[in-house]
């Protein structure tokens, strides 16, 4: 560990976000520290009056070659560089003055690259290289200089001035840490972004490495198990409401479980614009309702399967309110309520029971941006689109000589989604827009719909009328007989099988409806 105080004598300031930049100088020119600047920052301090000197007049070289030499240079990294206590007599051998405090934020090659019109030339010539090569200088050196790569933390290294006269050894680690952070994403940008351009320089979705960061929100008590220890990270490129953005307001801290949980939940109530419900147990739903209100879809919810619901996670995609609040802790043992957000007397009456966990994660806009999943295998990785693609209405092919009715399309709609939601083999039985019987994760469709057919029943109810969705294709016609016999009206399914014709006769032979999406939604 190093010398825990240093004063900041001599800055240098580079940025190209200049956000905040000429009143964080001048807090430190007030300090009487000396500013040394590059050609925009150095105009843009001095434009507001302060004093400041040229980094060419340090190096004796002219920045050059439109900017990409600037600040290459031993007086610039031996000022960075040279270790306190040890480096003097070769500084001063060799004109180099400390530089205590390095203030860069580089290129914004993200942004370019993400601009529609950006070409490969602009790209390329947003790659920052002298400022990477300070940071990471200065970030090395952190034992005698600060760096500062974001502006939010002027203020912290202001305080740090203002309390003790100097940086402290604590905040300038963190500081170098942040730093290599910061560093790091950037040329993963970068190589993301060449490593994805096809033959004409257009770039694809997969880059030939995968560069991600994520940023850790907690560590965990444990992972699935309590002898695999874990810890919760933040995709560092999303900001859409979810599980990992979402206000915790009370109750326990989310365990490994509760957070994948909580994310399915959510992810399926997100697909719904009328008041819903999603209850979730070990990554399925076992109740989803649409209603007039929340407390209407979290009965109905509930009812689907109030075994599987105790100890459930509860999503929604309206305010939580009171009365479905209270509704909900009277009722059942929930380890996790999520939703946008919560009224003060549903915050009030989940503050009943300590443990539970209430988190608020904000609106979300009805179109949902694209995004990726990853899926860890032994030794890789896969990654794919997200699954958030809708069939349109016009789409959807009736196959069977009845067609649904408007109810019926309605109802198959409902289920359509849910399935989306469920592990294949994914069979939904609803009906009045809530589910009446899940049947999740088995190795063959028929016993999927066999348990979906038995939880309506032991939940009380009636499966005659109801609609029967499957995630994907039937391969033989015994899932379509099975569900007839159960009393079900209507099918939705992606079609597909080579005995296609086989089960829209068994359909047909039932009387049923049943609809061809083309689209098939296999969750493992
Ligand atoms: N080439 C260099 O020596 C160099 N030194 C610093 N920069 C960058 O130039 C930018 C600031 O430039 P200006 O002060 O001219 O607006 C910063 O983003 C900084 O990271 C450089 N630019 C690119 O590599």
């Amino acid at each position: 560990m190093g010398a825990s105080l240093r004063p900041v004598r001599r800055a240098l300031l580079s940025v190209s976000d200049k956000t905040g930049i000429v009143e964080f100088a001048s807090a430190l020119a007030g300090r009487g520290v000396e500013l040394l600047s590059t050609g925009g920052t150095a105009a843009r301090l001095r434009d507001a009056g302060l004093t400041v000197r040229d980094v060419s007049e340090l190096t004796e070289f002219p920045e050059m070659m439109a900017g990409r030499v600037k600040t290459l240079h031993p007086r610039v990294h031996g000022g960075l560089l040279g270790r306190r206590g040890v480096d003097e007599d070769v500084m001063d051998a060799h004109g180099i003055l400390p530089i205590d405090l390095l203030v860069v934020n580089l290129y914004p090659f993200a942004e370019t690259v993400a601009r529609p019109d950006c070409s490969f030339e602009d790209a390329v010539e947003n790659i920052d290289i002298g400022g990477p090569a300070m940071v990471r200088a200065a970030a090395k050196n952190h034992d005698g200089v600060a760096v500062v790569t974001d502006p939010v933390d002027y203020d912290r290294v202001l305080a740090g001035l203002a309390e003790q006269d100097g940086t402290d050894w604590r905040l300038r680690l963190d500081l170098a840490i942040k730093a290599f952070e910061h560093t790091a994403s950037y040329d993963g940008a970068i190589a993301s972004y060449l490593g994805s351009l096809d033959a004409e320089l257009k770039p694809t979705p997969h880059p030939r490495t995968l560069n991600l960061q994520f940023h850790k929100l907690q560590d965990m008590r444990y992972g699935e198990n309590p002898h695999q220890s874990a810890a919760f990270y933040r995709d560092a490129k999303s900001d859409e409401p979810s599980v990992a953005t979402a206000r915790q307001l009370q109750g326990k801290a989310l365990s490994y479980n509760n957070v994948a949980d909580t994310d399915a939940a959510l992810e399926c109530v997100k697909c719904f614009e009328a008041p819903a419900c999603v209850i979730v147990k070990h990554a399925n739903p076992c109740g989803v309702a649409v209603a007039e209100d929340l407390l209407t879809a979290y009965d109905r919810a509930f009812a689907c399967d109030p075994t599987s619901a105790f100890g459930g996670i509860i999503a929604f995609n309206r305010t939580l309110d009171g009365a479905t609040a209270a509704a909900i802790v009277e009722r059942q043992f929930v380890e996790v309520i999520i939703a946008p957000d919560a009224t003060d007397d549903a915050v009030s009456a989940i503050a009943a029971r300590k443990n539970v966990r209430l988190l608020v994660c904000g609106r979300w806009p009805a179109e949902r941006a694209a995004s990726v999943d990853y899926k860890r295998v032994t030794g890789g990785l896969l990654v794919q689109d997200a699954d958030l693609a809708r069939v349109p209405d016009g789409d959807l092919k009736v196959v069977t000589r009845r067609a649904p009715t408007a109810q019926e399309l309605q109802d198959l709609r409902f289920v359509w989604e849910v399935a989306r939601y469920v592990k294949s083999n994914a069979i939904v039985y609803g009906r009045d827009s809530r589910t009446v019987g899940i049947g999740a994760g088995q190795m063959s469709r028929v016993w999927s719909a066999r348990i979906a057919r038995e939880k309506a029943e032991d939940a009380g109810l009636p499966v005659a009328g109801a609609v029967m969705a499957s995630d994907a294709f039937f391969p033989f016609r015994d899932g379509i007989d099975q569900a007839a016999e159960a009393g079900i009206v209507a099918v939705i399914q992606p079609g597909g099988s080579i005995r296609d014709d086989e089960v829209i006769a068994a359909a047909n032979e039932h009387g049923m409806a049943m609809v061809f999406t083309g689209m098939r939604h296999f969750r493992h």
